[in-house]
């Protein structure tokens, strides 16, 4: 951290800054280098072009100088010679003085010089000229004179000239070149020089001594000098010297601005693209910088440290950004370094910790399976001190109930899979043996050597036992503790798996109590329980051990019996159980009678599988119920399309009703004293669109079984009013008709109200209204029934007990019912007079009737034996095909009205029951 503040920072923008001025000062140097060369070499260029020029002028004004000179010598010349001045030789010299002052200015030339023949002076004109010395032949051919004292320079112009008598003279002109003629030569800014055999002679500045100045820009680079030769000839010793100073190219402010607007503009760009690429970079860097203090100080990813990432990773996909990813990843790793081995110190924390206070207890050995450690929950488990057990084989806990084949498995999967977990006997230090469920991990190092063993383990006994009690109550019925439904199905299943690999049978009885519902009904459910469970108890006395007697629930049971030898077998032990059950059982110090139905199914007869087997058993067990309970059937095919059936009937008889298919029949009751019809039992009748009529013994129990004896009774009953409204008001003798009732109407809450308003509704007078019920609907619930009945009974409706002497007709019910006929069963009449026992029971109940002064009804009078027997007895009313056969309304009127009318067309001619034999009854 020191060292981090004691650095100087020098940032790299500043740094890219000091480079960026520095090579922005060395390019301008360069530039200025390079563009003084440019400006150089075009400026000499130019000036070379400039002199070249001028050269070029010149030559072309000398050549013009020239002519013109040579013009004027010839034109003076002839002006001489037209004037013939010089054909007198007396006066040729003073006419040509005076001929040269005429010409005056005319002239151009300094001086004349005229020669004879023989080369001798004829004319000199000229202040000057040394003429004697002039050597003008040889001047005359080099076309050049320098004057030797004075230095002056002549151009000469000479040729042959007319001097009249003296033949053919030589004339020659001297033009001066001197200052002035340069001077007028000269153009403005350039200087001429004249130089005669490279001596300098005259120059166009005009001043004296200017020789050495002019051959001094020599060595000025601002001058640029041509020489040129004045006649145009090569080898003139005349040249004309031109020196044009070097003209600039620009002014100095031009080039101080082009120079300096180069370098500037060139600065701006690079700072437009390299300057500010190079502080986006130093940017970058910098933020990359701040990432890796921040996390350095953070040690976490942070918003700052993202950002500053992010920022770093902008841009392009270069260095830096390759930088900032690998320290985005290498932030990454370390934060999941971090985390990791924090979740590792974490874990290890809490495994020390579970270890430490599992509940479970743990044992640690070494790869010689030595404990190294264990825990609290194992000391307190095995009631082994830590100390005790350290460096021991854990096999000292064993209890040795595991056989050495076990240890062996056991091994053997730990060894192969890495894991072993099972239940084990062990013995604590005190002696007691405990089930503990174990599990135990092999621990092996890199490179897969084992290196430790832990066991855990906790004490399951208690949570067997609970386990064996919570799977006994899953497959026993909790009442009787037989095994249930569930249980069974398991048992029939291996019976069946056993008997087909031993070819042998399978027995299936299905057993239901006959009347448990009255039981239980009437006496309580406490003494229904004790019912279920002596019977429950009844048939395992009866069975083989091997057998099962399981529950279903309710009042089912279910006996199987394993590999019966013949049905022989299976008939003997079914009888045996009916009779067991038939025993008396003391309820509540009271001895009752139950019956059971059974039904009975054989493997591999009736049936492959245990379902099919059950449902066969129940079937047939219907079937016996319906062949009038207490007694056992096999089960046959057929009864299966009596099921059918009976689900059919069961549709069709929830449609009976709305498609009015139901009719009551009458059939008349007789009074024995008078001889008279004096009522009738309301019998229902079903026309079935198939099947035609059906009987109500068939179709009354299923409609009981399903509800529809409800709608069902109260429409028999509305029938019954209507019918009795019709027939009196068209004054039929109508008597008293019986309406049977069901045990479900006698239970409904709204039965008595229903009722009540069907006679209220129709008129009917309640004294033409009976009710027949039998002895066991009212037992089934016999407080509500009582009050019930007593209310009918308040209203005026009489009721008659059905089926008398069939059930458990107790005085003491019959008491308490507010009954006032009983009705002999048709069963005692039917071996009437000559069974014994029939004739006694039938004795007996009309005794009975009459000490307690009820009206007693014979049903099912069949012959005139039974007829003369019953009203001997004093049965006071007579029911039967002998007197006649329930019949529609219709037929029933008429033979009201022609018993009234005298005559009768009943089975039995009335006329045969004269009053005489009443009374002989
Ligand atoms: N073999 C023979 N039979 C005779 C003789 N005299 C009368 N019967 C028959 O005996 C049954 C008498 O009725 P139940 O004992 O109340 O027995 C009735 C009754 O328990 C029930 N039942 C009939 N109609 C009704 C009804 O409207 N409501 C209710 N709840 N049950 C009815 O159906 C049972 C059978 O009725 P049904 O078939 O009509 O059979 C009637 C009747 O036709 C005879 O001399 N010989």
């Amino acid at each position: 951290m020191g060292r981090t503040a004691q650095v100087k920072r020098d940032s790299i923008a500043r740094q890219a800054a000091v480079r960026l001025i520095f090579s922005l000062g060395l390019f301008v140097a360069l530039i200025a280098v390079s563009t003084a060369q440019i400006y150089k070499t075009a400026l000499s260029k130019a000036a070379e072009e400039r002199a070249s020029d001028l050269a070029a002028f010149y030559q072309s004004r000398l050549a013009q100088l020239e002519h013109d000179w040579e013009l004027q010598s010839r034109d003076f010349k002839v002006r001489i010679e037209t004037t013939r001045i010089l054909e007198s030789p007396e006066s040729a010299v003073v006419n040509l003085q005076a001929f040269m002052t005429v010409q005056g200015t005319n002239r151009r030339f300094q001086h004349l010089v005229i020669e004879d023949r023989q080369r001798a002076p004829v004319f000199i004109y000229g202040s000057e000229l040394d003429l004697v010395t002039v050597p003008l032949q040889k001047a005359e051919s080099a076309g050049w004179y320098r004057h030797p004292s004075t230095g002056d320079l002549y151009r000469i112009f000479s040729g042959p000239i007319w001097l009249g008598d003296a033949g053919m003279g030589r004339f020659a002109v001297f033009y001066r070149l001197d200052n002035a003629l340069l001077q007028q030569l000269s153009t403005p800014g350039v200087t001429l020089a004249a130089l005669y055999n490279t001596i300098p002679v005259a120059n166009s500045t005009g001043q004296r001594g200017l020789e050495q100045s002019v051959v001094q820009p020599l060595v000025s680079d601002d001058v640029e000098r041509r020489e040129v030769p004045w006649s145009g000839a090569r080898g003139d010793a005349t040249v004309l010297r031109i020196d044009a100073p070097v003209k600039a190219l620009f002014s100095r402010t031009e080039l101080a601005l082009g120079v300096s607007v180069i370098p500037v503009f060139d600065g701006f760009i690079l700072w437009l693209t390299l300057g500010t690429w190079l502080m986006r970079q130093a940017r970058r860097i910098r933020d990359l910088g701040g990432a890796v203090e921040e996390f350095s100080q953070q040690r976490g990813v942070t918003d700052r440290l993202q950002q500053w990432i992010h920022s770093a990773k902008a841009g392009h996909s270069d260095e830096i950004h390759q930088v900032g990813q690998a320290f985005e990843n290498m932030v990454q790793q370390t934060v999941e370094r971090d985390e990791e081995r924090l979740q590792e110190e974490a874990q290890r924390r809490l495994a020390a910790m579970v270890f430490a206070n599992s509940s479970e207890a743990i044992l640690i050995s070494d790869r010689h399976n030595l404990i190294l450690a264990v825990n609290r929950a194992f000391t307190e488990l095995t009631g082994y001190a830590e100390a005790e057990v350290l460096g021991q084989d854990p096999r000292m806990l064993s209890a040795g109930k595991e056989s050495p084949a076990f240890y062996h498995q056991m091994w053997a999967e730990l060894m192969e899979g890495g894991h072993w977990s099972g239940e084990v006997h062990d013995r604590r230090k005190d002696g007691t043996i405990y089930l503990k469920w174990l599990s135990i991990a092999v621990v092996r190092d890199a490179d897969g050597a084992i290196t430790n063993y832990v066991g855990a383990f906790t004490d399951i006994t208690e949570r067997k036992e609970a386990e064996q009690r919570v799977l006994h109550l899953a497959t026993h019925d909790t009442l009787t503790g037989l095994p249930n439904r569930k249980l069974l199905l398991d048992r029939l299943g291996s019976a069946i798996t056993l008997s087909i690999r031993e070819q042998r049978h399978v027995g299936l009885l299905f057993l239901d109590l006959d009347n448990f519902k009255w039981v239980n009904d009437s006496l309580g459910h406490a003494s229904g329980d004790k019912l279920l469970i002596a019977i429950g108890e009844r048939l395992q006395g009866v069975i083989r051990t091997s057998d099962t007697v399981a529950r279903l629930g309710g009042d089912e049971f279910v006996v199987l019996l394993m590999h019966p030898d013949s049905l022989n077998d299976v008939s003997h032990v079914a009888q045996k159980i009916i009779d067991a059950v038939a025993q008396p059982l003391d309820l509540n110090g009271t001895d009752f009678h139950v019956t059971t139905s059974m039904g009975i199914c054989v493997f591999p007869n009736d049936g492959d599988n245990p379902e099919t087997l059950l449902q066969h058993a129940d079937t047939a067990m219907y079937a016996a119920k319906a062949a009038g309970r207490n007694q056992f059937r096999y089960f046959d095919t057929a009864m299966n399309q009596k099921v059918l059936e009976r689900i059919q009937l069961e549709q069709d008889l929830r449609q009976a009703l709305q498609r009015s298919e139901f009719e009551v029949y009458y059939q008349p009751k007789l009074c024995a004293s008078t001889n008279d019809f004096c009522g009738a039992e309301a019998l229902i009748r079903w026309n079935h669109p198939v099947h035609g009529l059906v009987s109500p013994a068939k179709f009354i129990p299923l409609a009981e079984e399903n509800g529809i004896i409800i709608p069902l009774g109260e429409w028999i009953i509305r029938s019954v009013c209507e019918q009795i409204g019709r027939w009196r008001r068209g004054l039929v003798p109508t008597r008293k008709i019986a309406i049977n009732l069901s045990a479900l109407q006698l239970e409904s809450d709204t039965f008595v109200a229903s009722v009540d308003a069907i006679l209220k509704e129709t008129g009917t007078p309640t004294s033409l209204i009976e009710f027949e019920l039998t002895e066991s609907m009212v037992l089934r619930s016999p407080d509500r029934s009582v009050n019930t009945l007593t209310q009918f009974q308040a209203m005026g409706i009489t009721l008659a007990l059905d089926d008398f002497g069939t059930g458990y007709s107790s005085l003491s019910y019959l008491k308490r019912l507010p009954v006032n006929t009983l009705k002999i069963d048709r069963s005692f009449v039917e071996g009437l007079p000559h069974a014994k026992d029939d004739a006694q029971i039938v004795q007996m109940i009309i005794a009975l009737a009459k000490s307690i002064r009820l009206e007693v009804v014979a049903e099912g009078i069949e012959t005139e034996e039974q007829m003369a027997f019953l009203k001997r007895l004093g049965c006071d009313l007579l029911q039967g095909y002998l007197i006649a056969k329930p019949m529609p309304a219709a037929a029933y009127e008429s033979l009201l009205q022609a018993r009234t009318a005298g005559g009768c067309d009943c089975a039995v001619k009335c006329s045969l029951y004269p009053a005489s034999d009443q009374t002989q009854a």
